[in-house]
C-alpha cells in the first residue's frame, strides 16, 4: 500500500541482531505481532516498526495517535521479551509510557495490557505508564540523598495566587524593594491623592503582585531558569517598572521561603529528578532500568519535562548511533556524564548570554518516540508548555528521517473533516492577512506577534478504501452538520432539546454517544440546570461532568465535617456539617438554625425532651457516630469514616484518601485533630486540590446512550457520534486578554503576561527581548491562537454530526445568565455558514 501523505518513512532497523528473521517470521508471538500490525493503518503501522532511535509521528485529529501508540507500545515489550529472553536473559528493562493528564494514563495502561494479555499471550509487566510529574517523583524519590527529595520531611504545594507563601513573597518584596514598589503605586500619572494611594497599593499587594509572581515562577522555573537568570535577562529590557527585575525578586523570595520551609512544588519535582540524573552513577541506573520512552501528547510538554525524558530514553553507547544533535565530540567517554556526550543538563544556574534553551541541548543514542498535533496545542497559554519544542523535535527527526507524519483520519465523517480543515485555513488565512496588513502599516509589535500561524497548515484526509478500522470515516447523521442561529440562549436549548429528543428515540439499540461541548464550566452548569428535567421526561441519560466531577468540594466538606468533631457544641460548626449532609442527600432538607441552635438538645435529647421527628432523628445519629468515630478510631482514620459516612463515590473517596495522605505527610509526627484541622483550611482556604481521576474516567464521559455535557479542555483526546457546539460567541471565542479597570493606572497590559512573553522570548532564543507593547501583543496573540486551536480540537471530537450554534443574544458573563444582550458571535462560524451554506438550518 502507498501513503502519498505519509511523507517519511521510518527505517527499521533491529537492535537484536542475534535474532534471525526466518525465526522471527516462524514465531507464533511474530505471527501475533503481525496480527496487530495488520490491524493497523499505514501511519500507525510506521509506529509499531519503531525498534529503537528516534521517531517524531505528528498527526491529525482522530489519525489514531493514542491506538498506535498503545499497539507500538504492546508489540515494543514483546520484542523487549525476546530480546532478552534469547540474548540477555539477566536483562530485564522496561518502556516507561508517559501521557498528559492521569485519566489518560489509566486509558492507555489499559490498552497496552489488553494487546499483551489477548493478543501476545504475555504477562502484562514490562512497563510503566506515568504523567510527566509521576515520573519525576519516582525517579526523584528513589534517590533522595541526590535529589533532595525526602517527602516525609518535605511539603508538596501547588502555589497559586492565592497561596500564604505568595502573598508572604510579595510582603517581604515590598519591605525590600521600597523605591521599585512606590514606581508602581504611581502608575502611569498621579496626583498624590491619599485614597487612591491607598487603592493602588492595595490593588497592587493583593493582585498585581500576587500575580506576576505566580505566573512567572511557574513560566521560569519550569523552563530551569533561576531567579538570577530572570536578573540577567531583566537588563536586556528598559520598561519603566523593571518586570522582570520584579519578577526575578519575586521569584527570590519565593525560593527562600520554600527552602526555609520545607516545602517543594511541582517544578522541584521535576528539577529534582534532573538533579539525580546529572550524577552519572544514578543515571545510568536509571537509564539501565529503561530500554525506550514513549510519549503521547507530546505537544503539551515543557521545556523541562522533555529534557527529562531525552535523558531517560538515552542508551549506553554501542548499541547503534541514533544521534539526532550535529555537535561535535558528544561521542566517547561516558564517564564524564551526559555533558560529555552532549547532553548539557539544565539546573538552575547562571545562563549564557541571557538565555538558554533546551533546542540546543545535544540528543545522542535516544529510544525516544514522541507523538503529538502542534495543532491540538490547547494549554500553552496557562502552563508553561509550548508546542515550539515538538516541533523543533520533528524538524530534527526530519532532518533524519525519522518523522512520520500521518494526516489521515478515520473518526469522523467526511463534511465534519471538511468543516475542520474550513476553520483552520480560515484562521491561518485571517492571520497571515492581518500581519501583512500590520507590516504595510508599519505596527512592528502587531506584525511580529502575529508573523507565526496558529496552526501549522495540515489538512486531515479520510483513510484509504480498505483500511484496517471498521467504518471508518462513518455515515453522517443527518447532514452531518449542521449550523443553527437562534435567537437567544433560551432558543438554544429548545433547539439541542429537540434534536436530541429526536437522536436517542431513533437510536433504538441504545449504541450511540453523544456531547455538548462548553467553553466555560458555568455554560455546563447552566445547560445542566435546563436539560434535566427535559431528558428526565425522555429517558436520556445526562451526565455533567463538572457536576459530577466537582471534587474540590472534597476538602470543604472534610472540612466542614472534622470542624464539628473537634467543636460539636458550636452552633456554627453544627450547622455547617448539617448542611453538607443535606446536600450529599444524606438527611433530608430540613430547618438547619431550629436543629443547630442547641446542639446538646439536638444531639443528646433528655428523657423530658420532645420526641424529634424522624429526619431529626436520622441526623442526630449520624451526627453522634461521627462524634464516636472521633473518639474510637485513629485520627488519620477519619477522613476515610467521613468520606464513607458522606457516600462518597469512587473517585470522591479515592480524592478523600490523596487528601488524607497528603495531610499525613505534612504533619508527620504531630497527629493531633488540632493540626490536622491547621493543614486543612489551608488547603481549602488557599490551595488547589487536584481531585483524582479513577482508571475509568475517559470511559464515563462517552458512555452509549448517554449526553454528556463537558468542557472543551476536557474533550481532548475523546470523540462522540454526536457533538453539540453551542454558544459560540466572540467574547469567549477567541476571547481577548482585558487590564481590569482597578489595575489600569499602570497601563493597557498586565505585567504577568509582558513578564511571560519577554521569557519566552528569551527561551525561544530570539534575537532580542519584546518590549512591553510588543510582549502585550505576542500574549493577546498567543491566546487568542490557542482559543482557535480549542475550537478546532472540539470540532474534531465529532464522529457522524456536528451541531453548532451561535445565539444572537447571549449572557455578557455566564455568572448572569439572565442578563442576555446582542453577543457578536465567533469569528469563524459566519465564515462556515458562508461556505457550508446548504449545512445552515432556519
Ligand atoms: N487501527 C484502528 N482500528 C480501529 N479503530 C481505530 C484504529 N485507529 C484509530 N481507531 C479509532 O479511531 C478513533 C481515533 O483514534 P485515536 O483516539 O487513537 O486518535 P488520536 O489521533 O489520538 O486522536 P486525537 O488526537 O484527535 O485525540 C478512535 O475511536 C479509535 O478507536
Amino acid at each position: 500500500m502507498s501513503d502519498a501523505n505519509f511523507t517519511d518513512t521510518v527505517p527499521t532497523e533491529p537492535l537484536d541482531t542475534e535474532l534471525s528473521a526466518r525465526e522471527n517470521l516462524a514465531s507464533p508471538r511474530e505471527q501475533a505481532i503481525n496480527n496487530i500490525r495488520n490491524s493497523l493503518r499505514h501511519g500507525q503501522q510506521q509506529m509499531v516498526d519503531w525498534q529503537g532511535g528516534p521517531l517524531a509521528v505528528s498527526a491529525v485529529p482522530g489519525a489514531g495517535k493514542s491506538t498506535g501508540m498503545a499497539a507500538a507500545a504492546a508489540i515494543a515489550i514483546a520484542r523487549q521479551y525476546q530480546r532478552s529472553n534469547s540474548s540477555r536473559p539477566n536483562v530485564r528493562r522496561q518502556l516507561v509510557v508517559v501521557t498528559f493528564t492521569r485519566s489518560a494514563a489509566a486509558n492507555i495502561k489499559a490498552k497496552i495490557r489488553k494487546y499483551l494479555r489477548d493478543d501476545l499471550s504475555l504477562p502484562q509487566t514490562g512497563f510503566v505508564v506515568h504523567t510527566l510529574h509521576g515520573l519525576a517523583l519516582n525517579i526523584a524519590s528513589r534517590h533522595p540523598n541526590l535529589s533532595g527529595l525526602e517527602l516525609d520531611r518535605l511539603t508538596l504545594i501547588t502555589p497559586n495566587q492565592g497561596h500564604r507563601l505568595i502573598r508572604t513573597s510579595v510582603e517581604h518584596w515590598i519591605t525590600n524593594n521600597q523605591s521599585q514598589y512606590y514606581r508602581l503605586v504611581e502608575g502611569m500619572q498621579f496626583d498624590g491623592e491619599e485614597t487612591e494611594r491607598l487603592r493602588r497599593q492595595s490593588v497592587i499587594r493583593t493582585e498585581v503582585l500576587p500575580d506576576l509572581a505566580s505566573t512567572v515562577i511557574h513560566e521560569a522555573k519550569s523552563s530551569g531558569l533561576s531567579p538570577e537568570d530572570l536578573q540577567i535577562l531583566s537588563r536586556q529590557t528598559q520598561d519603566e517598572y523593571g518586570i522582570l527585575s520584579i519578577a526575578s525578586g519575586l521569584y527570590d523570595q519565593y525560593e527562600t521561603l520554600m527552602r526555609d520551609r520545607e516545602f517543594i512544588d511541582y517544578d522541584d519535582m521535576i528539577l529534582a529528578a534532573l538533579r539525580v540524573l546529572d550524577n552519572p552513577s544514578a543515571r545510568r541506573i536509571e537509564q539501565n532500568q529503561v530500554f525506550a520512552v514513549f510519549e503521547d501528547e507530546a505537544q503539551d510538554s515543557s521545556p523541562l519535562q522533555t529534557q527529562l525524558l531525552q535523558i531517560l530514553a538515552t542508551e549506553g553507547l554501542g548499541t547503534g548511533d541514533w544521534r539526532l544533535g550535529t555537535g561535535s565530540g558528544e561521542q566517547g567517554d561516558e564517564e564524564q556524564g551526559a555533558g560529555s556526550r552532549g547532553q548539557t543538563i539544565i539546573t538552575q544556574s547562571q545562563i549564557p548570554n541571557g538565555t538558554r534553551s533546551v533546542r540546543s541541548e545535544r540528543q545522542s543514542l535516544i529510544n525516544l518516540v514522541r507523538v503529538g498535533d502542534p495543532n491540538q496545542a490547547i494549554n500553552s497559554t496557562f502552563t508553561p508548555a509550548d508546542p515550539i519544542y515538538f516541533r523543533e523535535f520533528c524538524q530534527e527527526c526530519q532532518a533524519k528521517n525519522r518523522l512520520a507524519t500521518m494526516d489521515r483520519a478515520g473518526r469522523s465523517t467526511s463534511i465534519v473533516i471538511e468543516a475542520a480543515n474550513f476553520a483552520l485555513q480560515w484562521v491561518n488565512s485571517l492571520y497571515s492577512s492581518q500581519n501583512k496588513k500590520a507590516k504595510q502599516q508599519r505596527l512592528q509589535a502587531e506584525s511580529l506577534a502575529t508573523a507565526k500561524l496558529p496552526f501549522r497548515d495540515q489538512n486531515i484526509h479520510l483513510v484509504e478504501p480498505e483500511d484496517p478500522q471498521p467504518n471508518a470515516n462513518p455515515q453522517a447523521i443527518g447532514q452531518g452538520l449542521e449550523l443553527h442561529k437562534p435567537r437567544d440562549i433560551h432558543h438554544t436549548v429548545e433547539l439541542i432539546s429537540q434534536r436530541i429528543i429526536e437522536l436517542f428515540s431513533e437510536d433504538e439499540s441504545d449504541t450511540i454517544t453523544g456531547a455538548i461541548l462548553v467553553r466555560e464550566n458555568r455554560q455546563g452548569r447552566w445547560l445542566g440546570e435546563v436539560l434535566k428535567p427535559i431528558c428526565k421526561e425522555h429517558g436520556i441519560n445526562l451526565y455533567d461532568v463538572s457536576e459530577q466531577e466537582r471534587h474540590s468540594h472534597v476538602p470543604e466538606e472534610i472540612l466542614a465535617i472534622l470542624n464539628f468533631c473537634d467543636r460539636p457544641h458550636s452552633p456554627d460548626y453544627l450547622k455547617a456539617a448539617l448542611a453538607v449532609m443535606v446536600q450529599r442527600r444524606i438527611i433530608e432538607t430540613q430547618d438547619l438554625n431550629a436543629l443547630a441552635s442547641l446542639p446538646e438538645d439536638f444531639l443528646y435529647p433528655g428523657p423530658l425532651a420532645p420526641p424529634q421527628t424522624e429526619p431529626v432523628q436520622k441526623a442526630a445519629q449520624i451526627c453522634r457516630s461521627l462524634l464516636r468515630a472521633r473518639l474510637e478510631l485513629p485520627v488519620y482514620h477519619l477522613i476515610s469514616f467521613i468520606g464513607l459516612t458522606l457516600n462518597y463515590e469512587q473517585a470522591e473517596l479515592a480524592t478523600a484518601d490523596k487528601l488524607a495522605e497528603r495531610i499525613a505527610i505534612q504533619i508527620a509526627g504531630n497527629l493531633s485533630l488540632g493540626e490536622m484541622l491547621r493543614v486543612l483550611s489551608e488547603i481549602v482556604s488557599s490551595e488547589r486540590f487536584e481531585p483524582v481521576d479513577t482508571e475509568d474516567s475517559e470511559a464515563r464521559y462517552t458512555r452509549p446512550g448517554q449526553l454528556t455535557i463537558i468542557t472543551m479542555h476536557k474533550a481532548k483526546g475523546l470523540d462522540w457520534d454526536y457533538v453539540f457546539m453551542p454558544f459560540l460567541h466572540e467574547n469567549l471565542i477567541p476571547g481577548r486578554f482585558w487590564v481590569p479597570p482597578q489595575r489600569q493606572f499602570l497601563g493597557s497590559f498586565t505585567l504577568s503576561e509582558v513578564a511571560r512573553a519577554q521569557i519566552r522570548a528569551a527561551l525561544h532564543d530570539e534575537p532580542r527581548l519584546p518590549n512591553v507593547t510588543e510582549a502585550w501583543e505576542q500574549a493577546k496573540y498567543l491566546k487568542i491562537a490557542e482559543e482557535y486551536r480549542l475550537l478546532y480540537v472540539a470540532m474534531t471530537r465529532a464522529k457522524r454530526l456536528l451541531w453548532m450554534s451561535a445565539a444572537k443574544e447571549a449572557p455578557f458573563t455566564w455568572s448572569k445568565p439572565d442578563n442576555l444582550q446582542k453577543q457578536a458571535v465567533c469569528p469563524v462560524f459566519p465564515a462556515l455558514t458562508r461556505e457550508f451554506g446548504e449545512y445552515v438550518v432556519d
